[in-house]
């Protein structure tokens, strides 16, 4: 049993309400569960394969969901680069390793679900790309029609490549993300379609699970602190959400210091946390090579925030220059792909460390959230081509000396 609720002034909407912000105040909603109902026990969660579904007694969604057996991410253990740091308790979660590259999927089992659940006849988002490429292929599974509007020109070839196969209906605005969520917002609005985007509050519950599965590959054990790249804000309130109901439901007994990193170039939420604001002000002309997180006004920035206060956690910005740097590392030193945005939680441990905010023994994981082939460009801009030789055994000893 669950309802809706504002975060802001508490209005509540039953759970079959089409409504993703507040009709009173116009701040954003949250899926609030009636946890003294919820019968279940950790061991018998861990008797299940491990996935968002593991999970389902806290998820909104009633009957058999759509899914294309998204989530059990691994989570490794970065000895080589924690070593280099001084951290030898640093894990990344790879969420690059869902169905379709991203940690999107989680969100969009339950999204599309819960889409199909509510009768909805067309479902849309707008994305920087991972969002897209997720609905596109959720959308396709269920087999409801699909609109995504991205920004033009900035969007990784990946990307679309996946949205475009899925069969979406892919409009490139000449605009950024910023804009086209603002359209896309309108759109469902007025034309009755659901809308996928973070501000869904259904759609967030399926992505509270990376928390919880962290914390079950760690042997029940929560991490010290969880470091997530931050775009719309989306993740980073999910998972902290998620972790809250774990401790009310007397699971696990404290929560990580919830920890936001943003590129230089698109950082409000890290400047409200450095200048302690209540309100965010954003950024108008957002940059970053790490396009996923190209986002100047994070929609959940409201629902971040608490989760990084609440925690003592921190937010940190990193350069484009430290994040291809860190993608080329986990690629190099831990054999493990990831796309810029995804880096970026890790190089912003490496800053925090190095800057000394961080303690050596602490326990860190770094969700690492889209896959290395989502953005074959920018790898190739970054490498040595490869070397062409004539087909003879002579030419190749030749280069390899
Ligand atoms: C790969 C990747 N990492 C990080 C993010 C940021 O997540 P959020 O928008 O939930 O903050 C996104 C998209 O938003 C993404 O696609
Ligand atoms: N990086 C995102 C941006 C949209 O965020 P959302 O969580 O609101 O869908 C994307 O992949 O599009």
């Amino acid at each position: 049993m669950y309802h809706l609720v504002c975060v802001h002034c508490g209005a509540t909407y039953t759970s079959d309400q089409i409504i993703y912000t507040c009709n009173r105040c116009g701040h954003l909603l949250t899926v609030e569960y009636d946890l003294d109902s919820i019968d279940v026990s950790r061991s018998e969660w861990n008797r299940r394969p491990i996935s968002v579904w593991r999970y389902r007694e806290l998820l909104p969604v009633q009957g058999e969901p759509i899914t294309l057996q998204e989530g059990g991410t691994p989570l490794y253990h970065l000895k080589n680069i924690g070593k280099e740091l001084g951290l030898p308790e640093l894990y990344a979660k790879h969420e690059g390793m869902n169905p379709t590259g991203s940690f999107k999927d989680r969100g969009m089992t339950v999204g599309v679900s819960m889409a199909w659940e509510l009768g909805m006849s067309t479902v849309a988002c707008a994305s920087t790309g991972n969002t897209s490429a997720s609905l596109a292929a959720y959308a396709a599974k269920g087999g409801i029609p699909c609109v995504v509007l991205l920004p033009a020109g900035k969007v990784a070839l990946g990307k679309i490549a996946q949205a475009l196969m899925h069969g979406a209906r892919v409009i490139s605005i000449r605009g950024n993300f910023d804009k086209a969520l603002e359209m896309v917002h309108e759109l469902c609005i007025s034309q009755g379609i659901y809308l996928l985007n973070s501000v869904n509050p259904y759609r967030l519950e399926g992505q509270k699970t990376i928390g919880f599965e962290a914390i079950d590959q760690l042997g029940g054990e929560v991490p010290d602190r969880l470091v997530l790249p931050v775009g719309n804000a989306g993740n980073i309130s999910a998972v902290y959400k998620g972790l809250k109901e774990l401790e009310a439901l007397g699971f696990i007994d404290r929560l990580p210091m919830m920890t936001g990193i943003q590129a230089a170039g698109s950082q409000p939420v890290v400047r409200a946390i450095q200048q302690n604001l209540d309100v965010l002000v954003p950024e108008t002309a957002p940059e970053t090579v790490a396009t996923a997180i190209r986002i100047g006004a994070p929609v959940n920035a409201e629902k971040a925030l608490v989760a990084i206060r609440a925690t003592g956690g921190t937010a940190a910005a990193v350069t484009d220059e430290e994040i291809l740097a860190m993608q080329r590392d986990l690629a190099r030193k831990e054999g493990i792909g990831v796309e810029p945005a995804s880096a970026a939680s890790v190089a912003g441990v490496r800053k925090l460390a190095e800057e000394g905010l961080i303690d050596k023994d602490e326990r860190i994981v770094c969700v690492v959230t889209g896959h290395l082939l989502k953005d074959p460009e920018t790898v190739i801009r970054q490498c040595e081509p490869p070397i062409e030789i004539d087909a003879d055994l002579h030419s190749l000893l030749s280069v390899l000396r």
